[in-house]
C-alpha cells in the first residue's frame, strides 16, 4: 500500500471526530456545555435530576416534568430478588465497578423492554437504569460490607438516596447538596472512552444495557473513570503538601504516569476543576481536615512546570470522596452513579440516528505469504 493509499490515521482517535451529537460540547480551553448550558451554571442552579432530563430530552424540565421523574427514580431503585442474590454469590473482594457491571448486565433479562430501541422505550429504560445502577452501588457495597441492602424513602433526591441506601441513615442536607454537585460536574462529556464504547455496542443496534455493561467495563479502566480511585492512592501517598516536589520528580524520573493529571481534550484545563475544588475546600473546613487541598494545589505548580499538564476532575474528586466518606473504592463507581444519565442519551441518540461504528485498521502484519508444504 503506497502512503498516498493510506486513509487519514490518528493513534488513539486523537483529535478525531467520530460522529455527530447534540449532547455535549467540551471546549478544549476549560469549557463545558450540556445541551448549550454552561456547567458552571447547571453547577450552580440545577440539581441531577434536571440534568438526567435535560440530557435525556434535550431541554430543561418544568416542576410537573421534575416531579413526575423524581418520583419514577424512586420506584424504580428497587433490585429483582435474583439480582440482589446474585450481589450475595460475589466475593468479599469483588471490586464495586465488577459488581456493577456484572448487575447491569443481569438487569437486562428482568427488563419487559429489553430489545425495544424505540425512543420511547429507551427513555423508560434509562430512568430504570439510572436509578437502579444507584442501587446496585449501595447494596453491592453493603452486602460485601456483610450489612443487610437498605431501601431509601421516596422522599429523597437521586443524591440523598444513595447516601442513605449506602450508609443507612438520613444524610445531612449539606451533603446531599454537596453530593448532587459532584454529579452534575459528572453526568456527561461528549465522545469519552466509556460513552464511545456504550454508542459503538449501541450501533450494532444492541439493546441500552449491553451498551452501558460495555460503558462500565471501559470507565472501569485507570486512564478514565479508575483514575479517582488512583489519585486518593497518590494523595495518601504523598501525605502533605512539602512532600509534593520530590514525590513527582521521582515518578517523572521513573516515566510514571501521575493519575489525576492530564486529558485527551483540555490542555489548558479541566472545566470542572474549579468547582471540585472549591468543594474539596468546603469539605475541608468543615471536617476539619484542611491538608488535602494544598497537596493538591502543590502537586497542579509542579505538575504545570514540570511536564505543563493540568490536573483533571479526578484529582479533586478524590479529595471531595475522601472527605464525604466514602471508601476510596467506590470512587469510580461514583463516577458511573452520574455518567450513566450521558451513557443513556448517548444510547438513545445512537439508536434515533443509527450508523454502525466500525472503522478501519492499519495493517501491520505480515505480507501475504503461504503455509509451507
Ligand atoms: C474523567 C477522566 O477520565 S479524565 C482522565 C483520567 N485519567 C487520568 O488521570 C490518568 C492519567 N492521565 C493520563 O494517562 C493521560 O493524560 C490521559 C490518558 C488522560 C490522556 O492521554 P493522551 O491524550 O493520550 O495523552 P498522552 O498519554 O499521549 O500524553 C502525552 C504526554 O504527556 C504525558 N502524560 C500524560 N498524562 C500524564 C500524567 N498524568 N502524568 C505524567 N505524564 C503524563 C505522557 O506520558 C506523554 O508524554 P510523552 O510525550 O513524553 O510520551
Ligand atoms: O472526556 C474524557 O476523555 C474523559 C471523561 O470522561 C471526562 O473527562 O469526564
Amino acid at each position: 500500500m503506497s502512503t498516498e493509499d493510506k486513509p487519514a490515521y490518528s493513534p488513539g482517535l486523537a483529535g478525531v471526530i467520530a460522529g455527530e451529537s447534540a449532547i455535549c460540547w467540551v471546549d478544549p480551553n476549560a469549557g463545558l456545555l450540556y445541551r448549550g448550558y454552561d456547567i458552571h451554571e447547571l453547577a450552580v442552579k440545577s440539581s441531577y435530576e434536571d440534568i438526567v432530563w435535560l440530557l435525556l430530552h434535550g431541554e430543561l424540565p418544568d416542576m410537573a416534568q421534575l416531579g413526575k421523574m423524581t418520583w419514577e427514580l424512586s420506584e424504580e431503585r428497587t433490585l429483582p430478588a435474583p439480582v440482589l442474590a446474585m450481589l450475595r454469590t460475589l466475593p468479599h473482594d469483588t471490586h464495586p465497578m465488577d459488581a456493577l457491571r456484572t448487575g447491569v448486565s443481569m438487569l437486562a433479562s428482568f427488563d419487559p423492554e429489553l430489545n425495544d430501541n424505540s425512543h420511547a422505550a429507551n427513555l423508560r429504560k434509562a430512568i430504570r437504569l439510572i436509578a437502579k445502577v444507584c442501587q446496585l452501588i449501595a447494596d453491592g457495597w453493603r452486602i460485601r460490607q456483610g450489612d443487610d441492602p437498605c431501601a431509601a424513602p421516596h422522599d429523597l433526591t437521586h443524591a440523598g438516596a444513595f447516601l442513605f441506601s449506602l450508609n443507612g441513615v438520613l444524610p445531612e442536607a449539606w451533603l446531599v447538596e454537596m453530593l448532587d454537585t459532584v454529579l452534575v460536574l459528572y453526568a456527561d462529556h461528549e465522545f469519552n472512552a466509556s460513552t464511545f464504547s456504550a454508542r459503538v455496542t449501541a450501533s450494532t443496534l444492541s439493546d441500552i444495557y449491553s451498551a452501558v455493561t460495555s460503558a462500565i467495563g471501559t470507565l472501569k479502566g485507570p486512564l478514565h473513570g479508575g483514575a479517582n480511585e488512583e489519585a486518593l492512592g497518590v494523595l495518601e501517598g504523598i501525605g502533605s503538601a512539602d512532600r509534593v516536589e520530590s514525590w513527582v520528580k521521582e515518578r517523572l524520573e521513573r516515566k510514571e504516569k501521575i493519575m489525576g493529571f492530564g486529558h485527551r481534550v483540555y490542555k489548558t484545563g479541566d472545566s470542572r476543576v474549579p468547582v471540585m475544588r472549591e468543594l474539596a475546600r468546603n469539605l475541608g473546613e468543615r471536617t476539619g481536615k484542611t491538608h488535602w487541598v494544598p497537596i493538591c494545589e502543590k502537586l497542579e505548580e509542579v505538575m504545570t512546570r514540570e511536564k505543563n499538564l493540568c490536573a483533571n476532575v479526578d484529582l479533586y474528586a478524590a479529595v471531595v470522596f475522601r472527605l464525604m466518606g466514602f471508601p476510596g473504592a467506590l470512587n469510580p463507581a461514583i463516577f458511573a452513579l452520574s455518567r450513566v444519565a450521558g451513557w443513556c442519551a448517548h444510547v438513545i441518540e445512537q439508536h434515533d440516528h443509527n450508523r454502525l461504528i466500525r472503522p478501519r485498521s492499519l495493517y501491520t502484519g505480515p505480507v501475504a505469504r503461504k503455509i509451507k508444504e
